[in-house]
């Protein structure tokens, strides 16, 4: 098991690093973004880069600073004022990271992704060859949601989580997420005493923990925080948590601030990866109880037998949800049948004309991965 102090040269050491950057740490109510923190922040990217490292910023901020140019005094709570906000702020965000890596005649790249590319092979990677191809052409990828398409069912939620989907994309060696809080507490810190944790290697790390909301101008709070942390540390990378204003000592070769995760001891397989956190599900089947307890317990192939009932369309080869009889999901997989076909051998099995019994599995214990 890694040590607290090994962990933290790993990330001090890393090659490849994404940095994100959130709204609370760059942009402020009325006043849109705070070019002195932004201007801050590219010293230290600056800085970890002539020291040798790629750098790629995930920067939110675009609805914060959307919202004085439209005259919006409160964080708009629509998806549309959202998405108008973003797209008068994210040409405002682009503008004010170029202006700032210019003091270093260094030309930024803006990358808007959305759940939906991450999760298709195709355009993931095509995403991943841009943003490649930036890094060797010397330029900075500075990467946000595309939220003017981005609709409530598909959103990342939060940049944390897109954030470590693009450190997952692109192989980071390590992810910096840098907030207005300068660790994870274990409790909310605005809210009286807390005391910081300074390592998570598992679960057990955060027995206790309670993960409140957001700032005003957040949106995931330490929830999605950690949600992210556990996306990373399925992918093998490891996580460093604080404070914008901290970003010197945590992009320094041994960093001695905030709270770092430590990554599985095996990296998930790519494939595995992607059904458990990248790929849309297309649709859902319904489990009994001896089929939960065989994906999720013995960890093994879904057969027809403990299907159900069939939730939405899907087609073989689509990422479908496993769900127990209470609704609650409890797996994700890759899908061997139609969910037509599978809506027949139901029927057939309930007329009694057909055995359900046999054959291939719904989902192979390969492409299957138990929440
Ligand atoms: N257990 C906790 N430890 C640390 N911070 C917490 C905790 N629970 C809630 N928070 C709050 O989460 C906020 C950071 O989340 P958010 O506002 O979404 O940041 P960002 O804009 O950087 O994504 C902090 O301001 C902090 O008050
Ligand atoms: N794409 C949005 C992201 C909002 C968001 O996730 O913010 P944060 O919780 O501060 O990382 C924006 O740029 O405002």
């Amino acid at each position: 098991m890694t040590d607290e102090p090994e962990l933290r040269r790993r990330i001090g050491t890393a090659r490849r690093v994404v940095v994100k950057i959130g709204s609370s740490a760059i942009t402020s109510f009325g006043g849109g973004i705070r070019r002195p923190q932004l201007d801050a922040l590219a010293d230290v990217c600056q800085a970890r880069m002539a020291a040798g490292s790629d750098v790629f910023v995930v920067s939110s901020g675009a609805i914060g600073a959307g919202m004085s140019p439209l005259g919006m005094t409160t964080r708009p709570s629509t998806l549309s004022a959202k998405q108008a906000a973003a797209s008068v702020g994210q040409l405002e965000l682009a503008r004010a990271w170029g202006d700032s890596f210019s003091r270093y005649d260094r030309v930024v790249g803006q990358v808007l992704l959305t759940a939906g590319d991450i999760g298709r092979r195709e355009s993931a990677a095509n995403a991943q060859r841009t943003l490649d191809r930036l890094r060797t052409l010397g330029a900075v990828p500075v990467v946000n949601e595309n939220d003017t398409v981005a609709t409530n069912e598909i959103r990342f939620g939060d940049n944390d989580r897109l954030a470590a989907l693009v450190a997952h994309l692109i192989s980071a060696d390590a992810l910096v997420l840098l907030s207005d809080v300068d660790a994870l507490y274990d409790s909310d810190p605005r809210k009286g005493d807390a005391t910081a944790v300074t390592m998570v290697s598992g679960a057990a790390d955060l027995d206790g923990v309670v993960a409140g909301a957001g700032g005003a101008l957040g949106t995931g709070g330490m929830a999605s925080k950690l949600a992210a942390a556990r996306l990373a540390a399925d992918a093998g990378i490891p996580v460093l948590l604080t404070a914008a204003e901290r970003a010197a000592e945590a992009l320094a070769d041994d960093p001695g601030v905030g709270t770092v995760f430590a990554p599985r001891p095996e990296r998930m397989t790519a494939r595995r990866f992607w059904v458990r956190h990248a790929a849309d599900a297309r649709g859902a089947v319904l489990l009994d109880d001896g089929a939960v307890r065989a994906v999720t317990g013995s960890r093994r192939s879904l057969l027809l037998a403990g299907v159900t009932g069939v939730d939405g369309l899907f087609h073989f080869g689509d990422v479908i949800e496993m769900r127990d009889p209470a609704g609650q999901t409890v797996a994700r997989g890759i899908a061997q049948y139609d969910s037509v076909e599978v809506r027949t051998r139901l029927a057939e099995r309930a007329s009694g004309s057909g055995t359900t019994g046999q054959g291939r599995p719904l989902v192979h214990a390969d492409d299957l991965v138990a929440l």
